[in-house]
């Protein structure tokens, strides 16, 4: 009788308390979208919305468990640098908490939604001259001097929460495995939890296959997909990432390793996409499924088109689009590309002839 979320896992959870930190993350809809999926080019298409968590990212299944933990720890600040999701979630849940909390962003670099949240649920919010990888080598430093808790995805316990989205695409799917996962890739520990999760049931022998992990990343920012292409064990950071999808502008993922290994010990790829290919995917999805997510979330959408063309990924293949964040968190990205009509005097004849235009 357990609803369906990261908390029903709490046997598989490394926090031994039955006091969660908790606003019914994870439960994410699993959505069939067919007519997406003909058009890209596969036989099943699903769409695992995280943007359908409280916050409206994936983020809250990490800190859910992350939060938990530092009470557990005894705590008193939390902190987190973050192209956005990261300090939105983590504000909320250190609010939830009674915790002080405090977030490092980079100037003009975040999206409105976020920066909304992060500022009404009291968090300290420090924009700073620089970079998301700037942000997050102060908050390290911070954190080595044990002068806060850093709830940043190198924390495991962010991530062992975000291992939940592979246990619940196999609950949804009756405990069968897709062929492909396709994941938009920044800071790189979503793709990595994920594959994660998708091993614990392995060896739990609860499956008896695994998926193949894909990675998506921005041209402008994509150390991962350079190290994939080349075949190098690990990246080369980029000094200046920039993308349109201000979610996933990161230079110098910590969590490069894990997202190698993933993507090659599940026999994946990782590929780059446009601006203008991701934008054109989230209008896609939006207009074709009804399905609203932040631009860095449309990233595996268009890199799904990129994988049929290329063939990494069949047509009569089973695919799961992870879509990360809901599509309200940047409200400014989508009123540039759409036009507002003026208004009208509200008479029938007015109306009726505007709705058959
Ligand atoms: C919507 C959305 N989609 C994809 C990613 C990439 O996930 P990772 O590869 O695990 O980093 C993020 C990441 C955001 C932050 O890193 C932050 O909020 O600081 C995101 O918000």
């Amino acid at each position: 009788g357990r609803r369906l979320g990261v908390w029903a896992f709490r046997e598989l959870l490394p926090v031994n308390t039955d006091d969660p930190v908790t606003m019914s993350e994870g439960g994410t809809g699993l959505h069939p979208c067919p007519r997406l999926g003909e058009e890209l080019g596969v036989r099943e298409l699903f769409v695992k919305n995280e943007g359908e968590n409280p916050t409206g990212s994936f983020k809250d299944r990490g800190m859910t468990v992350g939060v938990t933990k530092a009470v557990e720890l005894g705590a008193e600040v939390v902190a987190c640098a973050s192209t956005g999701n990261t300090s939105a979630s983590l504000a909320a849940y250190a609010a939830r908490a009674g915790l002080t909390c405090a977030v490092l962003l980079p100037a003009g670099k975040v999206a409105l939604g976020k920066l909304a949240q992060a500022l009404f649920h009291g968090a300290r919010v420090i924009p700073v001259n620089g970079n998301f990888d700037d942000a997050l080598d102060v908050v390290k430093k911070l954190a080595d001097e044990g002068i806060v808790y850093i709830l940043n995805s190198v924390n495991p316990f962010r991530l062992s929460g975000q291992r939940t989205i592979a246990y619940e695409i196999c609950l949804q799917l009756d405990w069968e495995v897709p062929d492909a996962v396709v994941v938009p890739v920044g800071n790189a520990g979503n793709i990595s939890a994920i594959w994660q999760g998708f091993l614990d049931l392995y060896r739990l022998g609860i499956i008896d296959e695994l998926p193949r992990m894909y990675g998506v990343q921005a041209e402008g920012a994509r150390p991962i997909v350079e190290a994939i292409r080349r075949g190098k064990e690990d990246i080369e950071p980029d000094p200046e990432p920039e993308t349109v999808a201000t979610a996933i502008r990161i230079g110098n993922p910590v969590n490069a390793i894990k997202a190698l290994r993933a993507i090659r010990c599940s026999g994946g790829w990782a590929v780059e996409v446009s601006d203008e290919e991701i934008l054109s995917a989230q209008r896609e999805l939006a207009t074709r499924e009804g399905i609203f997510v932040e631009p860095a979330s449309a990233a595996s959408i268009a890199g799904l088109r990129k994988f049929v063309e290329e063939g990494e990924i069949d047509a009569d293949e089973r695919v799961v689009c992870v879509t990360t964040g809901h599509g309200l968190k940047d409200p400014e990205t989508v009123m540039e590309v759409c036009e507002l009509p003026e208004p009208v005097e509200p008479d029938p004849e007015t109306i009726q002839r505007l709705i058959a235009e």
